[in-house]
Protein backbone atom coordinates (compact mmCIF):
# COMPACT_ATOMS: atom_id res chain seq x y z
CA UNK A 1 0.00 0.00 0.00
CA UNK A 2 1.17 3.21 -1.01
CA UNK A 3 0.93 6.74 1.40
CA UNK A 4 -2.51 7.76 -0.32
CA UNK A 5 -4.25 4.72 0.90
CA UNK A 6 -2.52 4.79 4.52
CA UNK A 7 -2.59 7.99 5.29
CA UNK A 8 -4.68 10.61 3.22
CA UNK A 9 -6.98 8.24 2.75
CA UNK A 10 -8.54 7.68 6.66
CA UNK A 11 -7.66 11.29 7.27
CA UNK A 12 -10.14 12.49 4.75
CA UNK A 13 -12.58 9.61 6.06
CA UNK A 14 -12.35 10.73 9.73
CA UNK A 15 -12.27 14.25 9.18
CA UNK A 16 -15.49 14.00 6.71
CA UNK A 17 -17.16 11.53 9.58
CA UNK A 18 -16.05 14.14 12.26
CA UNK A 19 -17.04 17.13 10.22
CA UNK A 20 -20.83 15.32 9.81
CA UNK A 21 -20.77 13.79 13.17
CA UNK A 22 -20.52 17.70 14.35
CA UNK A 23 -23.14 19.01 12.21
CA UNK A 24 -25.78 16.39 13.22
CA UNK A 25 -24.85 17.23 17.21
CA UNK A 26 -25.42 20.71 16.06
CA UNK A 27 -28.82 19.98 14.49
CA UNK A 28 -29.96 18.50 17.53
CA UNK A 29 -28.82 20.66 19.82
CA UNK A 30 -30.55 23.40 18.28
CA UNK A 31 -33.72 21.49 17.71
CA UNK A 32 -33.87 20.61 21.16
CA UNK A 33 -33.53 24.48 22.35
CA UNK A 34 -36.08 24.89 20.21
CA UNK A 35 -38.88 21.94 20.95
CA UNK A 36 -41.29 22.63 23.92
CA UNK A 37 -39.77 26.50 24.35
CA UNK A 38 -42.17 28.60 24.97
CA UNK A 39 -42.51 31.54 22.41
CA UNK A 40 -44.41 34.10 22.51
CA UNK A 41 -44.74 36.00 18.78
CA UNK A 42 -46.16 39.13 18.53
CA UNK A 43 -48.15 40.35 15.03
CA UNK A 44 -48.72 36.91 14.32
CA UNK A 45 -51.98 37.49 11.80
CA UNK A 46 -49.93 38.54 9.16
CA UNK A 47 -46.27 38.50 7.65
CA UNK A 48 -43.01 37.72 9.36
CA UNK A 49 -45.00 36.81 12.86
CA UNK A 50 -46.93 34.43 10.85
CA UNK A 51 -43.96 32.89 9.25
CA UNK A 52 -42.22 32.93 12.37
CA UNK A 53 -45.42 31.19 13.85
CA UNK A 54 -45.15 28.55 11.01
CA UNK A 55 -41.03 27.84 12.01
CA UNK A 56 -41.34 28.04 15.81
CA UNK A 57 -44.87 25.08 15.45
CA UNK A 58 -42.87 23.25 13.20
CA UNK A 59 -39.87 22.87 15.50
CA UNK A 60 -41.72 21.85 18.34
CA UNK A 61 -42.38 24.81 20.43
CA UNK A 62 -45.09 25.76 22.30
CA UNK A 63 -46.07 29.13 20.63
CA UNK A 64 -48.27 31.99 21.85
CA UNK A 65 -49.68 34.18 19.31
CA UNK A 66 -50.14 37.23 19.37
CA UNK A 67 -52.64 39.64 17.76
CA UNK A 68 -55.66 42.05 18.15
CA UNK A 69 -57.67 40.04 14.90
CA UNK A 70 -59.12 37.17 16.82
CA UNK A 71 -60.25 35.79 13.54
CA UNK A 72 -56.90 36.02 11.86
CA UNK A 73 -54.82 33.95 14.88
CA UNK A 74 -57.73 31.64 14.58
CA UNK A 75 -56.79 31.07 11.13
CA UNK A 76 -53.03 31.14 11.57
CA UNK A 77 -53.74 28.21 14.10
CA UNK A 78 -55.68 26.17 11.87
CA UNK A 79 -52.83 26.89 9.28
CA UNK A 80 -50.18 25.81 11.79
CA UNK A 81 -52.59 22.59 13.23
CA UNK A 82 -52.00 21.35 9.19
CA UNK A 83 -48.72 21.02 9.03
CA UNK A 84 -47.18 17.82 9.46
CA UNK A 85 -43.59 16.56 10.26
CA UNK A 86 -40.90 18.49 11.77
CA UNK A 87 -40.77 18.57 15.24
CA UNK A 88 -41.12 15.20 17.99
CA UNK A 89 -44.14 16.68 19.38
CA UNK A 90 -46.70 19.31 18.92
CA UNK A 91 -47.93 21.71 21.06
CA UNK A 92 -50.95 23.03 20.82
CA UNK A 93 -50.67 26.97 19.75
CA UNK A 94 -51.82 29.46 21.81
CA UNK A 95 -53.77 33.15 21.25
CA UNK A 96 -53.57 36.45 23.53
CA UNK A 97 -55.77 38.89 21.93
CA UNK A 98 -54.86 42.79 22.72
CA UNK A 99 -53.62 45.84 20.67
CA UNK A 100 -50.30 46.83 21.41
CA UNK A 101 -50.90 50.74 21.40
CA UNK A 102 -52.64 50.07 24.47
CA UNK A 103 -50.18 49.63 27.51
CA UNK A 104 -52.75 48.84 30.03
CA UNK A 105 -54.12 45.76 27.76
CA UNK A 106 -50.39 45.02 27.20
CA UNK A 107 -49.49 44.15 30.78
CA UNK A 108 -52.98 42.09 31.27
CA UNK A 109 -51.90 40.15 27.96
CA UNK A 110 -48.09 39.54 29.44
CA UNK A 111 -50.65 38.34 32.95
CA UNK A 112 -52.56 35.88 30.51
CA UNK A 113 -49.32 34.72 28.98
CA UNK A 114 -47.75 33.74 32.22
CA UNK A 115 -51.24 32.02 33.13
CA UNK A 116 -51.64 30.20 30.03
CA UNK A 117 -47.77 28.60 29.75
CA UNK A 118 -46.00 29.57 33.21
CA UNK A 119 -42.57 31.07 31.55
CA UNK A 120 -41.72 32.53 28.25
CA UNK A 121 -38.57 31.01 26.37
CA UNK A 122 -38.71 33.49 23.63
CA UNK A 123 -40.18 37.13 22.92
CA UNK A 124 -40.43 37.90 19.53
CA UNK A 125 -41.51 41.59 19.61
CA UNK A 126 -42.36 41.42 15.71
CA UNK A 127 -45.82 43.39 15.37
CA UNK A 128 -45.11 46.88 13.62
CA UNK A 129 -47.12 49.77 11.77
CA UNK A 130 -45.76 51.83 8.86
CA UNK A 131 -46.13 55.56 8.10
CA UNK A 132 -45.81 57.58 5.15
CA UNK A 133 -46.22 61.32 4.90
CA UNK A 134 -44.50 64.41 5.19
CA UNK A 135 -43.18 65.87 8.76
CA UNK A 136 -44.88 69.31 7.36
CA UNK A 137 -48.27 68.02 7.03
CA UNK A 138 -48.60 64.54 9.64
CA UNK A 139 -50.96 65.53 12.62
CA UNK A 140 -48.93 64.99 16.20
CA UNK A 141 -51.18 62.12 16.64
CA UNK A 142 -50.14 60.06 14.09
CA UNK A 143 -46.33 60.76 15.36
CA UNK A 144 -47.49 59.39 18.49
CA UNK A 145 -49.76 56.12 17.18
CA UNK A 146 -47.11 55.05 15.42
CA UNK A 147 -45.09 55.28 18.64
CA UNK A 148 -47.26 53.69 20.58
CA UNK A 149 -47.16 50.58 18.63
CA UNK A 150 -43.77 50.14 17.42
CA UNK A 151 -41.99 51.39 20.40
CA UNK A 152 -43.98 51.83 23.61
CA UNK A 153 -45.74 48.53 22.81
CA UNK A 154 -42.75 45.99 22.55
CA UNK A 155 -41.07 47.76 25.69
CA UNK A 156 -44.05 47.45 27.96
CA UNK A 157 -44.50 43.63 26.78
CA UNK A 158 -40.91 43.39 27.43
CA UNK A 159 -40.86 44.75 30.76
CA UNK A 160 -44.14 43.15 31.27
CA UNK A 161 -42.21 39.44 30.86
CA UNK A 162 -38.82 40.42 32.01
CA UNK A 163 -38.87 39.92 35.54
CA UNK A 164 -40.58 36.35 35.21
CA UNK A 165 -37.48 35.55 32.36
CA UNK A 166 -35.09 37.14 35.15
CA UNK A 167 -36.27 34.61 37.85
CA UNK A 168 -35.49 31.51 35.80
CA UNK A 169 -32.51 32.99 34.64
CA UNK A 170 -32.40 32.81 31.21
CA UNK A 171 -34.23 33.34 28.03
CA UNK A 172 -34.33 35.32 24.47
CA UNK A 173 -35.49 38.86 23.60
CA UNK A 174 -35.88 39.36 19.59
CA UNK A 175 -37.15 42.75 18.09
CA UNK A 176 -37.59 43.37 14.52
CA UNK A 177 -36.62 46.70 13.76
CA UNK A 178 -35.33 47.65 10.42
CA UNK A 179 -33.21 49.38 8.02
CA UNK A 180 -35.03 52.35 8.97
CA UNK A 181 -33.55 52.16 12.22
CA UNK A 182 -30.03 53.02 11.71
CA UNK A 183 -30.71 54.96 8.43
CA UNK A 184 -33.64 57.64 8.42
CA UNK A 185 -35.42 58.41 5.09
CA UNK A 186 -37.64 60.87 3.73
CA UNK A 187 -41.29 61.22 4.00
CA UNK A 188 -41.03 58.12 6.91
CA UNK A 189 -39.93 59.99 9.91
CA UNK A 190 -42.29 58.38 11.97
CA UNK A 191 -41.91 54.56 11.53
CA UNK A 192 -37.68 55.42 11.39
CA UNK A 193 -38.02 57.07 14.41
CA UNK A 194 -39.66 54.53 16.39
CA UNK A 195 -37.22 52.05 14.96
CA UNK A 196 -34.34 53.98 16.23
CA UNK A 197 -35.96 54.36 19.65
CA UNK A 198 -36.62 50.39 19.35
CA UNK A 199 -32.70 49.72 18.50
CA UNK A 200 -31.87 51.91 21.29
CA UNK A 201 -34.16 50.42 24.55
CA UNK A 202 -33.45 47.19 23.08
CA UNK A 203 -29.28 47.93 22.93
CA UNK A 204 -29.45 48.78 26.17
CA UNK A 205 -31.96 45.97 26.87
CA UNK A 206 -28.97 43.31 26.25
CA UNK A 207 -26.26 45.16 28.09
CA UNK A 208 -28.17 45.42 31.13
CA UNK A 209 -29.15 41.85 30.98
CA UNK A 210 -25.89 39.89 30.87
CA UNK A 211 -25.84 39.11 34.19
CA UNK A 212 -29.28 37.14 34.03
CA UNK A 213 -28.26 35.01 30.70
CA UNK A 214 -30.99 36.44 28.61
CA UNK A 215 -29.99 37.18 25.08
CA UNK A 216 -31.20 39.96 23.61
CA UNK A 217 -31.38 40.37 19.83
CA UNK A 218 -32.35 43.40 17.19
CA UNK A 219 -33.22 42.68 13.91
CA UNK A 220 -33.05 45.09 11.07
CA UNK A 221 -34.73 43.74 7.52
CA UNK A 222 -34.83 45.53 4.16
CA UNK A 223 -37.80 45.51 2.25
CA UNK A 224 -40.16 42.46 2.45
CA UNK A 225 -43.08 42.30 0.29
CA UNK A 226 -45.74 42.00 3.02
CA UNK A 227 -49.03 43.41 4.08
CA UNK A 228 -46.59 46.28 5.92
CA UNK A 229 -47.33 48.98 3.07
CA UNK A 230 -50.93 48.47 2.99
CA UNK A 231 -51.54 49.10 6.52
CA UNK A 232 -49.26 52.19 6.37
CA UNK A 233 -50.93 55.40 8.50
CA UNK A 234 -50.57 58.17 6.61
CA UNK A 235 -50.58 61.85 7.27
CA UNK A 236 -54.14 62.27 8.95
CA UNK A 237 -53.99 58.95 10.42
CA UNK A 238 -56.09 57.09 7.27
CA UNK A 239 -54.46 53.69 5.73
CA UNK A 240 -52.48 54.33 2.85
CA UNK A 241 -54.02 51.11 1.34
CA UNK A 242 -51.22 50.69 -1.30
CA UNK A 243 -48.45 48.55 -2.32
CA UNK A 244 -45.08 49.56 -3.01
CA UNK A 245 -43.77 49.49 -6.51
CA UNK A 246 -40.66 47.78 -6.38
CA UNK A 247 -38.06 49.91 -9.03
CA UNK A 248 -35.32 47.62 -10.39
CA UNK A 249 -32.55 49.92 -10.34
CA UNK A 250 -30.11 49.94 -7.88
CA UNK A 251 -29.39 53.23 -8.11
CA UNK A 252 -32.78 54.50 -7.30
CA UNK A 253 -34.42 54.74 -4.43
CA UNK A 254 -37.76 53.10 -5.81
CA UNK A 255 -40.03 53.03 -3.01
CA UNK A 256 -39.77 56.60 -1.33
N1 LIG B 1 -42.02 44.28 5.43
C1 LIG B 1 -40.90 44.98 5.48
O1 LIG B 1 -40.40 45.46 4.45
C2 LIG B 1 -40.20 45.19 6.77
C3 LIG B 1 -40.83 44.97 7.98
N2 LIG B 1 -40.16 45.26 9.14
C4 LIG B 1 -40.80 45.09 10.44
O2 LIG B 1 -41.26 43.76 10.55
C5 LIG B 1 -42.35 43.71 11.47
C6 LIG B 1 -43.47 42.88 10.87
O3 LIG B 1 -43.96 43.55 9.73
P1 LIG B 1 -44.56 42.80 8.45
O4 LIG B 1 -44.72 41.37 8.71
O5 LIG B 1 -43.78 43.26 7.29
O6 LIG B 1 -45.98 43.54 8.34
P2 LIG B 1 -47.47 43.01 8.37
O7 LIG B 1 -48.32 44.23 8.17
O8 LIG B 1 -47.64 41.88 7.42
O9 LIG B 1 -47.67 42.48 9.85
C7 LIG B 1 -47.72 43.36 10.93
C8 LIG B 1 -48.32 42.65 12.11
O10 LIG B 1 -48.34 43.54 13.23
C9 LIG B 1 -49.66 43.56 13.76
N3 LIG B 1 -49.99 44.82 14.40
C10 LIG B 1 -49.90 46.06 13.87
N4 LIG B 1 -50.34 46.96 14.74
C11 LIG B 1 -50.72 46.30 15.85
C12 LIG B 1 -51.30 46.67 17.10
N5 LIG B 1 -51.55 47.95 17.41
N6 LIG B 1 -51.57 45.70 18.00
C13 LIG B 1 -51.33 44.41 17.72
N7 LIG B 1 -50.81 43.98 16.56
C14 LIG B 1 -50.52 44.91 15.63
C15 LIG B 1 -50.56 43.29 12.58
O11 LIG B 1 -51.82 42.90 13.02
P3 LIG B 1 -53.17 43.10 12.13
O12 LIG B 1 -53.24 41.88 11.27
O13 LIG B 1 -54.25 43.17 13.16
O14 LIG B 1 -52.99 44.38 11.37
C16 LIG B 1 -49.76 42.21 11.86
O15 LIG B 1 -49.99 40.98 12.46
C17 LIG B 1 -42.73 45.16 11.76
O16 LIG B 1 -42.20 45.55 13.00
C18 LIG B 1 -42.05 45.93 10.64
O17 LIG B 1 -41.75 47.25 11.01
C19 LIG B 1 -38.88 45.71 9.15
C20 LIG B 1 -38.23 45.92 7.98
C21 LIG B 1 -38.83 45.65 6.71
C1 LIG C 1 -23.35 55.52 0.33
C2 LIG C 1 -24.61 55.96 0.99
C3 LIG C 1 -25.70 55.05 0.64
C4 LIG C 1 -26.95 55.50 1.32
C5 LIG C 1 -28.02 54.58 0.93
C6 LIG C 1 -29.25 54.92 1.67
C7 LIG C 1 -30.21 53.83 1.37
C8 LIG C 1 -31.39 53.93 2.25
C9 LIG C 1 -32.13 52.66 2.09
C10 LIG C 1 -33.26 52.60 3.03
C11 LIG C 1 -33.74 51.20 3.05
C12 LIG C 1 -34.85 51.13 4.01
C13 LIG C 1 -35.27 49.73 4.22
C14 LIG C 1 -36.47 49.78 5.07
C15 LIG C 1 -36.96 48.50 5.50
C16 LIG C 1 -38.32 48.71 6.10
O1 LIG C 1 -38.54 48.96 7.26
O2 LIG C 1 -39.29 48.57 5.22
C17 LIG C 1 -40.61 48.73 5.64
C18 LIG C 1 -41.03 50.09 5.44
O3 LIG C 1 -40.29 50.98 5.18
C19 LIG C 1 -42.44 50.36 5.57
O4 LIG C 1 -43.08 50.12 4.41
P1 LIG C 1 -43.53 51.31 3.46
O5 LIG C 1 -43.78 50.63 2.17
O6 LIG C 1 -44.78 51.88 4.02
O7 LIG C 1 -42.40 52.29 3.38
Amino acid sequence: MDLTSWVILPFLLGSVGIYGLLKLLQRLRSSAYIQDAVVVITGATSGLGKECAKVFYEAGAQVVLCGRNEEGLKDVIKQLCLIRGGAMKFHKPHMVIFDLSDVEAVASAAREILHLVGKVDILINNAGVSYRGAIVDTKLSVDRTIMDTNYFGPVALTKALLPSMIQKKGGHIVVISSVQGKISIPFRSAYSASKHATQAFFDCLRAEMVPHDIAVTVISPGYIQTNLSLNAVTEDGSRYGGRHVFINKPASLGRL
